[in-house]
């Protein structure tokens, strides 16, 4: 393992296709982050007219990307390296992440192009052809409720089916999202010869030919038996015939796929020893970023909100989700996601404050722990824990209002939001414990302030990583282990060295006593706005 890791000539390459933009970062054999770069799907591919990187379709439901502006997207990072001097040839291993749940639908033939790709011309071009469904449905969807219903009656209940996945039925997973195709578009379905996840596809595009769906990411499409770590059978049979087919073998998160194929080598000048390992999902490679330990919990702060920990045993519910772990196969992490974190904290901040995060952190240090009582939710879309939807503001004595301060609503949506991770959190058998440690990552983890009310929220100090896309960090890093992996070296010890996350904030020393109560009216609140929801 000192021979992989002792120089610093050779540089490994993390990759991150998120909701709203490409990332990418390369770090040596010190750990040392030596280059970060990125692509903005909406102002930097403004021809493919995404918001926040996606369409949100006219019944509000079904939100898709295209395919091609991910494929775009790399051509053009690719190039802004090479325009930036970075040198190719000293990467000796590319690993990346996607947005969880969404699914790329390859064209018959698609491989067959992906394997001659001819190095003079750009991805884009050559692989206009090579999708049967141009518009990717991603995490954001949820259009498909009927397969969802149709999938736990199959595998016997919602419990039954979070038992063998990991998580009960999800209209985001990507199971269901087949399913839904396949109904809906049967002629696209009949023309597609694989089936990959934004991951996978990622990792494919690298390697010249289709690659493994790894077990993490897998876990999150409501078909992979997390135990035994192969499809279930049972969820195969009810999405869609011979689907096992159309997925290929999943893999260890851990495995190396391969090495880049040659268009790489001749038209950026990577090395053909270059190895890809496996591209997993983007909270998978977060917690490889973190380096999250057994006691810690990990807050993302990015499109959407999640909330994950490390467990080392399986215990699916109803709520939340059950992944493989992506760096010690023989453990798990739990995970929730929230839909509505960075884009309504957004929304708030041009209503509230002007557009200026400045101004929004200066709502939240200008008002009271506690928002003397005021509560509130906000659900712009139809949020996934709990599946609630609209605004709703409350006064001390529960009485609903219509409307806040400017200053009052900025602090509202944060505490908020973060009452709302904490419950769920607890809910999910998670509980705050002396060295605690809140890891903050993610777009919105800059921003101290709003650091500020999550510690307060939680009762525990918060740290963060240098940087704040730990994505794409965690994906340097799985690069850099999944050459060693097969030496028996494990995760930590080839991580060992990097920075530790630096501490930003504490409690506020009255912090529990006014977030211990509030959190008991903010789960009865909750209540009667899913009352509300589904009436
Ligand atoms: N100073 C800030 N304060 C709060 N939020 C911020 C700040 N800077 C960026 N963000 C949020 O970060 C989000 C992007 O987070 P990121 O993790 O990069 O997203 P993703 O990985 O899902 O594409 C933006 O939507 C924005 O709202
Ligand atoms: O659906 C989930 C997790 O289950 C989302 O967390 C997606 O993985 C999108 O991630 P970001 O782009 O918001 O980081």
């Amino acid at each position: 393992m000192a021979a992989e890791q002792g120089t610093t000539s050779h540089v490994y390459l993390g990759f991150d296709f998120s909701t709203q933009q490409l990332k990418v970062l390369a770090i040596d054999g010190n750990l040392d982050v030596v280059h970060q770069d990125n692509v903005q799907f909406d102002t930097e591919l403004p021809e493919f007219r995404t918001q926040g990187g996606v369409h949100i379709h006219s019944d509000r439901l079904t939100v898709t990307s295209p395919v091609l502006m991910w494929v775009k997207a790399l051509d053009l990072l690719l190039e802004k390296m090479r325009g930036a001097g970075f040198d190719f040839s000293r990467v000796r291993a590319l690993s990346g992440s996607g947005q969880q749940h969404g699914s790329v639908y390859w064209k018959r033939g698609a491989s067959e192009t992906l394997s001659r790709l001819d190095p003079n011309q750009d991805l884009f071009h050559q692989l206009q052809n090579s999708y049967s469904v141009s518009d990717s449905p991603v995490w954001m969807d949820s259009s498909s409720k009927q397969q969802c219903q149709d999938l736990q009656a199959a595998a016997g209940g919602a419990l039954r089916l979070s038992e063998i996945t990991g998580s009960r039925a999800y209209e985001r997973f990507t199971g269901n999202q087949i399913s839904k195709v396949r109904q809906t578009r049967p002629e696209q379905y009949q023309e597609t010869e694989r089936i990959s996840l934004v991951s996978s596809f990622a990792a494919s595009l690298f390697l010249g030919l289709y690659a493994a769906i790894d077990y993490s990411d897998g876990s999150g499409m409501n078909l992979l038996d997390i135990r035994t770590r192969n499809w279930s059978e049972i969820c195969l049979e009810a999405t869609a015939p011979h689907l096992a087919r159309l997925l290929g073998d999943p893999l260890p998160s851990t495995s190396v796929l391969g090495s880049v194929s040659s268009y790489f080598v001749d038209r950026y000048g990577f090395s053909e020893s270059c190895r890809v390992v496996a591209f997993t999902g983007d909270n998978p490679a977060s917690l490889a970023g973190m380096r999250l330990q057994p006691g810690d919990i990990a807050v993302s702060l990015g499109t959407s909100d999640t909330v994950f920990l490390w467990v080392q045993q399986p215990c699916p519910a109803l709520e939340g989700h059950v992944f493989c772990n992506p760096v010690d196969w023989q453990a798990y992490m739990a995970l929730l996601c929230f839909k509505n974190g960075s884009l309504t904290r957004e929304r708030i901040r041009n209503q509230c404050a002007g557009g200026s995060w400045e101004a929004f952190s200066a709502a939240l240090t200008n008002t009271v722990l506690g928002n003397n009582g005021n509560i509130g939710f906000y659900f712009d879309t139809m949020e996934i824990t709990p599946p609630a939807i609209g605004i709703h503001r409350f006064d001390k004595d529960d009485n609903e209002v219509s409307s806040l301060s400017p200053e009052a609503e900025v602090r509202a949506l944060v505490e908020g939001q973060f009452l709302s991770r904490r419950l769920h959190a607890e809910r999910l058998g998670y509980s705050i414990i002396p060295g605690t440690r809140v890891l903050a990552t993610g777009g919105a983890s800059c921003n101290k302030e709003i650091l500020q009310v999550l510690s307060d929220v939680f009762g525990a100090p918060v740290y963060t990583m240098d940087l704040s896309n730990s994505a794409c960090l965690g994906s340097a890093y799985r690069a850099l282990h999944g050459l060693v992996t097969e030496s028996g070296g494990s995760f930590f010890d080839v991580v060992k060295h990097a920075p530790e996350p630096q501490l930003v904030v504490r409690p506020h020393p009255t912090a529990a006593q006014v977030y211990d109560k509030m959190l008991k009216r903010y789960g009865q609140l909750e209540e009667t706005v899913l009352q509300w929801t589904h009436s």
